[in-house]
């Protein structure tokens, strides 16, 4: 995480957690009408730092505080009159530099659920435990179940492990931790618990400007409750209030519309951060880096050179456990309308005008929009079925007693998608999602056109495809950039090889990479919003999709069977073939 890891490069006098605030910003509770919560950071506004050339980086790589204070007195810095000026008018109470600061309450609700424990407690103290959090700063669980702060503590320890080193023992790290963790026992529709809790956060945030985020790890039927009760009763007086929500952001273009209408009787866009924590992850990050700063890349970005763009998902897992859950929605909506969806959209967006967070989400509502909806011939869908390998059987689908029997559920999907506009015409942009497969991975692959009147082609002998130049971001595990290039073999004949060019990041940066959800609550925080999704680019996103979910299911499609650790339906490689295209990663030899 590069803003923190530049923030660990300073000398240790710097890093003293005072030097490390974050201020509040914006008065009210958490619907402001008449005005956007835009916090300081995305409109280039200053935080507060006690040292001069102190610079913390937004994970866009731009300066948070691009200020620096001058040293000793005389003269206001133009950062104190900006303040100044906007305390005068009233409409943006910044607390005073130097004077008692602002602190940060997160309450995670469903705190007793999964992916509390195994993610976003873990993002927190990984924060933590890399300076990252603002020096006041306090955690809350709420759920329903019953437990004691020191239940929630022990709950929680249980999933801690030291970030850098995993040897490295932190277990004073992790006690200062867990000593500002604390919980909540309420029911998600109570207005009368959420107030109970806002007494316990002031009691936390005495003396100081109070700063909230509520992170709602719940099902989605519960959210508006929650922002119903959290916005009457438990929102900041005069900080900000953020609420991330996490997905499904409802079940088609009119469910998530209506979800979005119903959050925002509560609360402004800006304060809503919808997470997908695949934009979070490292990989997926460097897409743009990638592009945009190198010379090598961006002129071949378009379909003067690219023949087609493939991104695959796959889990070498079933749906253990999520079963009902996952029953609902499937994996087109679980993977496809939103993880591969929106790196497809980061990938093929037009330049942004800068790396802010609008002018980069514009980009991608307008390739989404520039999209035709997929088309039920563009479509294979498969189920898992039970195996038996090595002595143990695997059941397939429906044998999870939380999944109805005769369920027809995607597992699996296969599908080919269009952008309609000037860069993407008739490229083929794959996407291949699956659970229970031969292998757990993520990547993108972008498959070259062939080099026109190649000279050497005869050595590719009939199969120019072999010849076929790739750039490959695997994006898990094992996290690499490998582009696949011909050349020589040495000697004196003239035999050719293909080989890989190839930034593994294991051997380049051995430090461990950090998890996304660590990135993305970081981001929330510090009010980055460029890697959340906006309500038009949801409504973009869905519009794709709903057509043809309700097609699949009106007509109730039934799906490829494909035994459970196997590669998939066999469809898949039909629909790929249909645009003359071969998928990148079953193509044999280290693919
Ligand atoms: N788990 C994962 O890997 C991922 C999860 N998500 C999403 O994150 C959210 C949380 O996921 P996860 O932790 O797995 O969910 P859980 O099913 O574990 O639910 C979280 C908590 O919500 C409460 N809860 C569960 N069901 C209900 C219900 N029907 N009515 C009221 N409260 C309920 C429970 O707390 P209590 O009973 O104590 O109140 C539970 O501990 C979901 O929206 C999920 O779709 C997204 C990506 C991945
Ligand atoms: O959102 C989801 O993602 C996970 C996969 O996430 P990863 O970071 O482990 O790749 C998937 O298992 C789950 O079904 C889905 O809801």
């Amino acid at each position: 995480m590069a803003r923190c890891y530049s923030l660990c490069s300073f000398p240790t006098s710097f890093l003293s957690p005072s030097s490390f605030k974050h201020e509040g910003y914006l008065s009210g509770r958490m619907m402001v009408p008449g005005r956007t919560n835009t916090p300081p950071i995305s409109r280039g506004y200053p935080s507060f730092y006690s040292r001069k050339e102190f610079e913390l980086k937004s994970s866009n790589g731009y300066p948070l505080n691009a200020v620096s204070f001058p040293d000793g007195l005389g003269g206001k810095s133009s950062t104190e009159e900006l303040v100044e000026n906007r305390m005068k008018d009233g409409s943006v109470p910044f607390s005073e530099p130097g004077k008692a600061g602002s602190t940060v309450s997160i309450t995670v609700v469903g705190a007793s659920g999964d992916l509390a424990r195994k993610k976003i407690f873990p993002a927190l103290f990984a924060l933590f435990y890399e300076d990252c959090l603002p020096e006041h700063f306090t955690i809350f669980g709420y759920a329903r179940s019953k437990m004691s702060d020191e239940e929630l503590r022990n709950m929680i320890s249980e999933t801690l492990t030291c970030r850098i080193d995993k040897r490295e023992n932190c277990s004073d790290k992790m006690d200062q931790f867990l000593q500002r963790c604390f919980y909540h026992s309420g029911q998600y529709n109570s207005e009368e618990n959420f107030s109970e809790l806002d007494k316990k956060l002031k009691e936390k945030e005495v003396g100081r400007l109070p700063n909230r985020l509520f992170y709602l790890s719940i099902p989605p039927n519960i959210f508006v409750d929650v922002v119903r009760c959290a916005s009457h009763c438990a929102s900041s007086a005069n900080g900000w209030t953020r609420v991330i929500v996490e997905k499904p952001f409802g079940r088609d273009l009119e469910s998530s519309g209506e979800l979005t209408r119903c959050l925002k009787q509560h609360l402004s866009e800006d304060q809503i951060f919808r997470i997908d924590h695949y934009l979070g992850k490292e990989l997926v990050e460097n897409l743009s880096v990638l592009r945009f700063s190198n010379l090598v890349f961006e002129p071949l970005w378009s379909r003067n050179y690219i023949r087609n763009v493939q991104l695959i998902f796959s889990e070498n897992f079933g749906t253990e456990g999520r079963g009902g859950y996952f029953d609902n929605y499937g994996i087109i909506r679980d993977i496809m309308q939103n993880h591969l969806l929106q790196i497809l959209a980061l990938f093929a967006m037009e330049t942004p005008v800068s790396l802010d967070a609008e002018d980069i989400r514009n980009e991608k509502v307008k390739v989404l929009r520039s999209m035709r909806p997929l088309q039920i011939d563009d479509l294979i869908v498969g189920q898992y079925k039970g195996h038996s390998a090595g002595g143990k059987f695997y059941p397939g689908y429906t044998e999870d007693p939380t999944v109805p029997n005769d369920s027809l559920t995607p597992t699996f999907a296969a599908a080919a998608l269009f952008i309609n506009n000037a860069r993407w015409d008739g490229v083929p942009f794959l996407m291949k999602a699956g659970k229970a497969l031969h292998t757990k991975g993520a990547e993108i692959r972008v498959q070259f056109r062939h080099v026109p009147g190649n000279l050497y082609k005869r050595n590719f002998g009939t199969d120019l495809d072999k010849a076929t130049n790739e750039l490959v971001l695997r994006v898990q595990p094992d996290e690499a950039i490998y582009l696949r290039i011909n050349n020589k073999v040495p000697g004196l004949g003239m035999r050719l090889d293909r080989s890989d060019l190839n930034l593994l990041y294991k051997t380049r940066y051995p430090k461990e990479i950090p998890d996304a959800y660590e990135r993305l609550l970081l981001d929330a925080i510090e009010g980055e919003r460029r890697l959340f999704i906006r309500s038009d680019e949801l409504d973009a996103a869905w519009a794709l999709f709903t057509p043809l979910l309700k097609e699949l299911e009106e007509r109730k499609i039934a799906p490829e069977l494909y035994p459970y650790g196997s590669r998939g339906p066999v469809g898949a490689h039909y629909l790929a073939a249909k645009y003359n295209v071969r998928w990148g990663d079953l193509g044999g030899e280290n693919s």
